[in-house]
């Protein structure tokens, strides 16, 4: 790849009390995730052209709307976006069109990215960060599978109504089709076959159509692949499962709003959801990477934030979205000494490791990317 750009919204330093993972990582000249990608692709030797738009509040602040065309349009021009999170008390009560929330939705929509991966892995460092027990979380490893472009966010009609007694309603519709769900199925049959060839659908199927139908258009796909072992789920006990037993999973499939909800609750096997990743992907264009954790506003300002999540974002960028494995691999290798030498931020601090801030933290990753510590050295 001779040229590679890469977008990503930063917010303004006045935003810091709103936008936590932009706070922590600002603190930080400019971000954590950047400064990380952006040193890892120069020892790498990966040549990059590197683009800042805004987005969410920030946009909504200098243009009036949550995603401007030209963030959109430079976004689809680039290899691989690269995006903080979104969201701040400042625009709660805005009109649903102009929330930082929909300018995210539009930006997913508009790069047509589908497919969001989701992976929990629980680090032996931080098995006894996880608040559940040992043996239960040790070994984790699942990827969670999210539709990311159709179901409950975007189906329509939605809306604020009146019923038949005059009372008011607000309202939004569950609505899949049959293309939707077969490229996110095939997808993650995909998925589950590079990994340990398990597959778990989950949906509410006793009871809702759009699961039923979700249900059907998944199970189509078993013949294709005799090799993954296909199981289906229930979303309720989907939820109880992964908290009993989460080893039993390899990689689950599901809509868009029970992946959001479970990929949480995943996140905190692994010690908390400053530590998951993700990337959304599509059959073409770039992909979007970013945490699955919001902005935060709870600790804002106040350098607590995990910032593993956005660090690994930006791996995953480096690996799923240009194809550049190496520098991937270093970037998750500074990860691995950094938790090695003991650094936490407090969620996943536990006795006997170093509490420390996360600007402590991104420089800790970013001495572990320039100078690797040798196996056995720590
Ligand atoms: N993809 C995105 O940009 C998302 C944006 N949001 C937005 O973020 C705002 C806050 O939403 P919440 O429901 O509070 O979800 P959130 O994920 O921002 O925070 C939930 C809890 O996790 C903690 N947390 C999150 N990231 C952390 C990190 N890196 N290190 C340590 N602790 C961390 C927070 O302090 C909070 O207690 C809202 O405006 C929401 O709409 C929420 C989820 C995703
Ligand atoms: C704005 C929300 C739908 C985003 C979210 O919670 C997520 O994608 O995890
Ligand atoms: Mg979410």
């Amino acid at each position: 790849m001779d040229e590679i750009r890469v977008w990503k919204w930063m917010k303004k330093e006045e935003e810091n009390k709103v936008f936590l993972c932009q706070t922590l990582l600002h603190h930080y000249s400019p971000s954590i995730d950047k400064d990380v990608l952006l040193l890892t692709a120069s020892i790498e030797g990966i040549k990059y052209e590197f683009q800042e738009k805004l987005l969410g509040g920030a946009a909504l602040d200098a243009t009036g709307v949550p995603l401007p065309e030209d963030t959109l349009s430079v976004a689809k021009q680039s290899d691989a976006v690269l995006l903080g999170a979104i969201g701040g008390y400042k625009w709660d009560k805005n009109e649903k069109h102009l929330k930082p929330e929909t300018g995210l939705l539009q930006l997913r929509a508009g790069l047509k990215v589908f497919a969001n991966l989701r992976p929990a892995t629980v680090f032996p460092q931080l098995v006894d960060a996880s608040t559940l027990k040992r043996e239960v979380a040790e070994g984790v490893d699942l990827m969670v599978v999210r539709e990311l472009t159709g179901g409950i966010y975007f189906g329509k009609p939605r809306g604020f109504g009146t019923n038949e007694n005059g009372e008011e309603t607000g309202y939004n519709t569950e609505i899949y089709a049959a293309h939707e769900i077969d490229r996110i199925a095939r997808f993650a049959f995909e998925v589950a076959r590079k990994r340990r060839g398990k597959l778990c659908s989950v949906d509410k199927a006793n009871m809702l159509e759009a699961s039923m139908f979700w249900r059907k258009r998944v199970l189509a796909f078993a013949q294709e692949y005799p090799d993954v072992e296909l199981s289906h789920m229930y979303v309720d006990n989907a939820a109880m499962q992964l908290i009993r037993n989460p080893k039993q999973f390899d990689t689950i499939v599901t809509n868009n709003i029970f992946g959001d909800i479970l990929s949480d609750e995943a996140s905190m096997i692994t010690g908390s959801i400053g530590m998951l990743p993700s990337a959304s992907l599509g059959d073409s264009g770039p992909g979007l990477f970013e945490p699955i954790h919001g902005s935060a506003p709870d600790i804002a300002g106040q350098d607590k934030a995990n910032p593993f999540a956005t660090v690994l974002s930006a791996a995953m960028l480096l690996r799923y979205g240009l194809g550049e494995d190496k520098a991937a691999e270093r970037i998750e290798k500074a990860v691995m000494d950094t938790l090695n030498r003991g650094f936490r931020t407090a969620d996943i601090y536990s006795s006997g490791t170093k509490l420390v801030g996360c600007k402590q933290l991104g420089e800790e990753i970013l001495k572990s990317v320039e100078s690797p510590v040798p196996a056995g050295a720590v």
